[in-house]
């Protein structure tokens, strides 16, 4: 396996044949199209499509541009044998099966800040309308009914508006209503406190701000932990009057307990912008006084619409193309300048991880990435990723760089990350160590000419190795006539000896033999080759 072969789906990342295939298949601005084509992709723009007409015509794409309505199943996913990429141009990928994806190494990117600005904005918004009731003081204006008295609203300066989620949206949110001379709590337990004194806002636990805040306006995921955090219990535990806001996702209010909530009077406004059901045809809360609703509209700004277009068409160009990774959800992120850079420490280390995993056998405890000298410079993520997904290969072959790190840590595996600055023998050194149940062995390897992959060092003993195509690996009791006897075999059975690499702990000791063979070594020769004289082990390796 080469350095490409790492990137993604085993597949030439950047050495394409043909241009990569990605289809766009939500509505999104034509600049993505645009800069896909420019770039060097083709590109297909097919929305609307049903589950099975998608499923019908994925297999062709390398990448695949969404916003949030295509659904990314598993059995789409099942289905796209070629895709490596799945950008999401905006911030939620609740719509895709990450899991799967990672596990069939697809690399899944988002635009995370390309709509923030335009989406608190709609909070904003939305926390005007419920003061001043704007929607409906319009939908009467219109009628004809100019009833002044009907609408008497609320005043935000002095008010205290409830964060819950204080991220990149929450913070915005959080600023404009700073400018509005508002007082703001937040709930977020990933919210430090000099983050909090940062923004020039106060952090709460969930029942204080329930319990304080005027308004509630809601910035997180939707998770296990953040589902219903607006319960029909969390609903009760708020202050009458109270208006809530919620851009985020749909699931995090409880729907029915808020249309109770309303209707008593409990909570005097509320506005949802997604729904735990989209697209929300219907609701029991439509036609709820002092209730208002936007269709998902959070993020649609013209302004907004092209940021996250223009970014998803860029990153998942880079990575179709050169490799470079912004803003993954399942892999490292490599900078597109970066990419190139550590090509050949990939493909090094991706050499090294296979080496190990064909040497090993017996259950592994712990797999160390050890960089030296030049190698500590760099993002030591991918070349971690790159040894894993060699080790990992030779137990399955459609184990990359995106999904090797999580079947590492399925399979229980310890994967450390050791760097030493200065150098050693060589101005640049990966070194991989395997702990198993046989102790701890590592092998080395540095690159020549600062682009040639070569091993320098296997199981402590020396020996210089380019480790590509057909090997055999032996080891043996250093003596006098066993390179001939080891020549005679191959020569016998027709098999073409390219190198020959040696190396040996002392003189008379055990010693190592590397070569490269012009085709595969069968089982038979193997065993003709255990039964020569000193021989302790031989087996074919390939990379
Ligand atoms: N309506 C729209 O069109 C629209 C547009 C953009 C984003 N969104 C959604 O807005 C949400 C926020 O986006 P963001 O960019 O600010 O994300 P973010 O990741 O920057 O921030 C999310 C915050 O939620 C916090 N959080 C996580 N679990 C929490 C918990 N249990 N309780 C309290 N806080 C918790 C995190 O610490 C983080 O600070 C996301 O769900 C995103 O999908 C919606
Ligand atoms: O997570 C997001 O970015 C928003 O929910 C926007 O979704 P949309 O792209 O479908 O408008």
């Amino acid at each position: 396996m080469d350095a490409d072969t790492v990137t993604a789906r085993n597949s030439k990342i950047g050495t394409y044949m043909t241009k990569p295939k990605v289809l766009i298949s939500d509505k999104m601005d034509p600049q993505a199209a645009q800069i896909f084509a420019e770039r060097g992709c083709d590109v297909d723009v097919i929305t609307g499509k049903t589950p099975e007409e998608l499923k019908a015509i994925i297999g062709q794409y390398d990448g695949l541009a969404i916003r949030s309505s295509t659904r990314v199943t598993a059995d789409i996913l099942e289905a796209a044998t070629n895709l490596k990429v799945i950008g999401r141009a905006g911030i939620g990928v609740d719509n895709v099966d990450i899991p799967e994806a990672s596990a069939k190494g697809i690399v899944v990117m988002n635009t995370p800040f390309g709509n923030s600005i335009t989406t608190a904005e709609h909070a904003i918004a939305l926390m005007f309308a419920l003061a001043r009731q704007l929607p409906e003081a319009d939908a009467s204006t219109q009628a004809g009914k100019w009833e002044k008295n009907r609408f008497m609203g609320v005043e935000l300066t002095s008010k205290t508006l409830g964060l819950i989620g204080a991220g990149n949206i929450g913070s915005i949110v959080a600023d404009r209503a700073l400018g509005l001379r508002m007082k703001v709590v937040a709930f977020d337990p990933f919210l430090s406190p000099e983050r909090a004194l940062e923004l020039g806002i106060e952090k709460v636990d969930l029942d204080e701000l329930l319990a304080r805040a005027d308004f509630i306006t809601l910035h997180t995921p939707l998770t296990d932990q953040t589902r219903n955090i607006l319960s029909k219990e969390n609903i009760a535990k708020t202050k009458k009057g109270v208006r809530i806001i919620n851009c985020a996702r749909g699931g995090l209010v409880d729907e029915a307990a808020l249309k109770e909530a309303l209707d008593s009077g409990h909570v005097a406004g509320a506005a949802l912008d997604v729904f735990v059901t989209e697209p929300a045809k219907e609701s029991p809360l439509f036609g709820t006084p002092n209730f208002v609703s936007t269709p998902h509209l959070g993020a649609s700004t013209s302004e907004a619409q092209v940021n996250v277009a223009l970014q998803v068409a860029e990153q998942m160009s880079d990575f179709l193309l050169t490799g470079g990774v912004t803003n993954a959800l399942n892999m490292p992120s490599l900078s597109a300048e970066e990419a190139p850079k550590l090509k050949p420490y990939m493909a090094l280390a991706e050499k090294l991880g296979s080496l190990v995993g064909q040497l090993t056998t017996g259950s592994l405890a712990r797999i160390s990435v050890h960089t030296e000298g030049a190698a500590t410079e760099l993002n030591a993520k991918p070349i971690v990723a790159a040894v894993l997904a060699g080790f990992l290969r030779v137990q399955s072959d459609s184990v990359n760089m995106v999904n090797a790190p999580f079947l590492a840590k399925e399979r229980g595996m310890e994967v450390r990350e050791v760097k030493t600055e200065r150098e050693g023998d060589y101005h640049t050194l990966i070194r991989v160590s395997v702990k198993t149940e046989a102790g701890e062995r590592s092998v080395a390897g540095t690159l020549f000419s600062n682009s040639e992959p070569r091993l320098v060092e296997l199981f402590g003993i020396k020996v210089e190795a380019e480790l590509a195509g057909h090997m055999m690996y032996i080891v043996n009791e250093d003596a006098p006539g066993f390179i001939g006897r080891i020549g005679t075999l191959l020569g016998e059975s027709a098999i073409n000896i390219g190198t020959f690499n040696l190396g040996r702990r002392e003189a008379g000791g055990e010693a190592v033999l590397l070569l490269s063979v012009d085709s595969p070594v069968p089982a038979s020769v193997l065993e003709q080759a255990r039964a020569l004289p000193g021989v302790k082990r031989a087996m074919a390796l390939t990379f």
